[in-house]
């Protein structure tokens, strides 16, 4: 088949062509770097041996690492080539009469350095645009002009689009794209078994895919995202196509993402390395505010509530206990503390004037008047600093002018006495009594003017964060005030009694991390960072709107790209439930750029459609099925009203089978901790099972028993749901939960059940699954 291609030749001799020079550039790029190594080496030497007269070496020995970096960098992107050079071609002729473009498209572009020939074109490149997004026939590119600031549009037509599966650096399959073919490539990643890490898509992102990776870096954007619709993915290749576009004005570092937890962050780890990038910063929410108060403050387990909510869904504490996170995740507290901060401000001066022997230096509502209007814009602590060296000033203006006056009264006696030739002893001494008399004055005055400022500051307010905070969140009768009783008595007295028990527990929680970052902002600065370029948020339905909030107020940019999908909302009781409270509230004066991705790569069409059935349960009607791409496999596979000892068997005989299929990583999902501890107990432990649970941060891949709000974000090549004790009841929290779940799967989903694995299930439509009959004692 391959051979029988018309272009088999011609596409051979390229590859070969293509490897010589990766070879080449591989070699040349690794003799400079050594060639620089050794340079730095001298360089050092000469450095330690006269360091004093040697800045220009220094210089030397920064620039020097700096360009090992670069192409210690270019070396890993040649190495990962040797094996797949480029994955596309494309013929592109420009309209301006301009030649025919041949271009191959890879993950790491190579120009050939003797006549500036472009031998692979990176996959971000403009011209590549043409690859994901352009017809055969009349097509067009933009290319972003380096300063971001403008684009210029090239036209022309798309002759050839074709796509290469190169193994190992060896041709394998050729396949050319026209209007009507479908993307090979595609089927077969999609066919593929999960690794242990999530992997790059540069071959196969899709039209819809790439305009969010392309879109405007300087327009917020929001993704809302089916399951398996790629927005982790997506948002990796967009931080790698921003950082390649903006290369000369944006550093990697000033890039974030935030993610759900440590566990995802080593799971989706592989993907920007793969792709050549290096140095993004990657954290939780949770680190990023626990960095930011930069403090001991302990935590409560987050996912204990979470459990709590699934146990007692209707519960009268679990109630109240929504309600109280709801408000500490609100907008609404927001301007609670505003309120707050605004009091703290106003009361912050005492009502006592400095005053030296007496006399008024400056006055208490003078004072207040500098610290609330020109030092307005800095936190109220640091403006302290400003207001001692103000006042030192003002003191000592002030001491001069005590010291002067003392001076020249003791001036006028003295002169007195003189002019009047007095040669009376006790004249004599009554003068040099003055003299002393001025001098202690002096020295007293000088002696006070040392410490009176620093007096003066020990009578203003004294508090730490944590305390600031605790006298607003325990405290009733000021949320009372400042919510304007807004607020039923109850539910107040409920947050308050609630916050004091986890206070004296020695932990916070939670919610209560951007309330403490924001309060400390205020209050005491919260340092000198750099300011973000661009911020990646993924499962941002799970923020809440203050986090969000805040996010952006710290980052100090509107450059964000924020993906979440609300179907798999699992925090809706405090977090965001639609995304035009995120563009109104957060972005308002931007033009929020919001797009939606509606197609699931990750699962078979059989197990979305299952999947898709429990949406229909879901209160917010505005959430949509998701359209699995066209991907048959197995039928979903139910077994219920068995043992534990049973249901384990059954799963250890199939993980056998899958195995011998080469299926990699499996997952055997409990709705909670405690359920997946209860099943991990009945596996043998020469099985290898290993149990996932919150405070893991390496994601091992194999197999796995973890709960399903564990499993939000990742994927398994086959899945088992079980529930022994805690089946998926018909809440919101619950289905959602068991909707996650399902739609980790990449090919097989078994439902297994000591009872029922929901009572959603019951109605479904029989030819959505296929129940397992086994024999009892299988
Ligand atoms: N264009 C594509 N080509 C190949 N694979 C793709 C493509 N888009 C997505 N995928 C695959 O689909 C799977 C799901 O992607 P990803 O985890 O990024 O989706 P998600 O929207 O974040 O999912 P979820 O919200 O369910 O966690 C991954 O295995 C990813 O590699």
């Amino acid at each position: 088949m391959l051979k029988e291609h018309p272009a088999y030749q011609e596409e051979l001799d390229r590859l070969e062509m293509t490897k010589k020079e990766v070879e080449k550039a591989i070699e040349l790029f690794s003799t400079r770097r050594d060639q620089l190594k050794g340079e730095i080496v001298e360089n050092l030497k000469e450095f330690r041996r006269k360091p004093d007269e040697n800045s220009q070496t220094y210089i030397n020995i920064l620039t020097g690492i700096q360009f090992v970096k670069f192409y210690n960098e270019k070396l890993n992107g040649l190495e990962r080539s040797r094996k797949k050079p480029y994955f596309a071609r494309i013929d592109f002729t420009p309209q301006n009469g301009n030649k025919t473009q041949v271009c191959y498209i890879g993950k790491t572009g190579l120009t050939r350095e003797e006549d500036n020939y472009p031998v692979i074109i990176d996959w971000r490149a403009p011209i590549a645009n043409l690859y994901y997004e352009g017809r055969l026939g009349k097509a067009s590119y933009k290319v972003p002009d380096k300063t971001a600031k403008k684009e210029y549009i090239i036209e022309g037509n798309l002759t050839l689009k074709r796509q290469f599966n190169i193994e190992d650096g060896e041709l394998k399959e050729i396949f050319d794209i026209d209007i009507t073919t479908n993307d090979p490539l595609l089927q077969k990643s999609l066919g593929a078994h999960a690794d242990n890490r999530l992997k790059d898509i540069a071959a196969t992102i899709q039209a819809e895919q790439n305009r969010i990776i392309r879109a405007n870096l300087k327009q917020p954007l929001i993704v809302q995202g089916v399951a398996g619709s790629g927005k982790t993915t997506v948002a990796l290749h967009r931080i790698a196509y921003l950082i390649y576009t903006y290369e000369k004005v944006f550093d990697p570092e000033t890039f974030m993402i935030i993610a759900p937890n440590r566990l995802f962050l080593n799971y989706i780890s592989e993907v920007l390395p793969e792709l050549g990038v290096e140095r993004v910063k990657q954290t939780t929410f949770i680190d990023f505010m626990l960095e930011l108060l930069d403090s001991k403050i302990k935590l409560a387990n987050p996912n204990q509530k979470l459990t709590f909510f699934v146990n007692n869904q209707d519960n009268n504490k679990a109630k109240l206990l929504k309600l109280a996170s709801k408000f500490k995740s609100s907008l609404t507290f927001k301007k609670v503390i505003d309120k707050y901060l605004n009091d703290i401000e106003e009361n912050f001066i005492p009502k006592k004037d400095l005053k030296i022997e007496g006399e008024t230096i400056i006055t208490s509502s003078e004072i207040k008047s500098i610290f609330l209007s020109e030092y307005k814009y800095y936190p109220i602590y640091t403006r302290i600093s400003k207001l001692k060296k103000r006042l030192n000033r003002l003191v000592k203006k002030k001491v001069n002018e005590l010291i002067e006056n003392e001076q020249a009264k003791t001036d006028r006696e003295v002169d007195k006495y003189y002019l009047s030739n007095s040669s009376s002893e006790k004249e004599r001494q009554r003068i040099l009594k003055i003299i002393e008399e001025r001098d202690r004055k002096i020295k007293d005055l000088e002696k006070r003017s040392k410490t009176l400022v620093k007096e003066y500051l020990t009578t203003l307010p004294q508090l730490n964060l944590l305390d600031y905070y605790k006298n607003l969140i325990t405290d009733p009768e000021k949320l009372n005030i400042y919510t304007g009783g807004h607020i039923h008595d109850k539910i107040l007295k409920f947050i308050a009694q609630h916050s004091a028990q986890i206070f004296d527990s020695g932990q916070i929680e939670l919610e209560d991390l951007a309330p403490l970052v924001y309060l400390k902002y205020h209050l005491y600065g919260i340092g000198k960072r750099p300011k973000l370029s661009h911020v990646v948020i993924d499962e941002a339905q799970d923020l809440s709107l203050f986090q969000l909030y805040l996010l952006r107020k710290i980052s100090r940019t509107d450059s964000f790209t924020i993906m979440g999908d609300l179907a798999q909302g699992i925090h809706s009781y405090r977090a965001i439930n639609n995304w035009e409270d995120v563009i109104q509230r957060i972005f308002p004066k931007c033009n929020v750029n919001y797009t939606t991705l509606e197609k699931s790569y990750r699962t078979t069409i059989e197990i979305m459609n299952l999947a898709n059935q429990l949406i229909k349960h879901y209160p917010n009607k505005k959430i949509t099925q998701a359209k699995p791409i066209i991907r048959h496999g197995e039928l979903p596979y139910l077994l219920k009203n068995r043992t534990p000892e049973e249901i384990v068997q059954f799963i250890l005989e199939e993980i056998r089978k899958l195995k011998d299929k080469e299926f990699k990583t499996i997952a055997i999902i409990g709705k909670t901790i405690d359920e997946c501890k209860k099943i991990y107990n009945y596996f043998p432990e020469k099985a290898k099972v290993e149990l996932i649970t919150e405070d893991m941060n390496e994601y091992e891949g194999g197999i796995m028993i973890l709960p399903s709000y564990l499993a939000k974000g990742l994927e398994f090549d086959a899945v088992f749901i079980v529930t022994f004790e805690e089946e998926y009841q018909k809440e919101e929290l619950d289905i959602k939960l068991l909707y996650i779940a399902m739609t980790r799967a990449l090919h097989r989903l078994y439902l297994c059940s000591k009872g029922e694995i929901s009572p959603l299930l019951k109605n479904i439509d029989k030819k959505l699954y296929q129940s397992l009959n086994l024999p009892n004692n299988s």
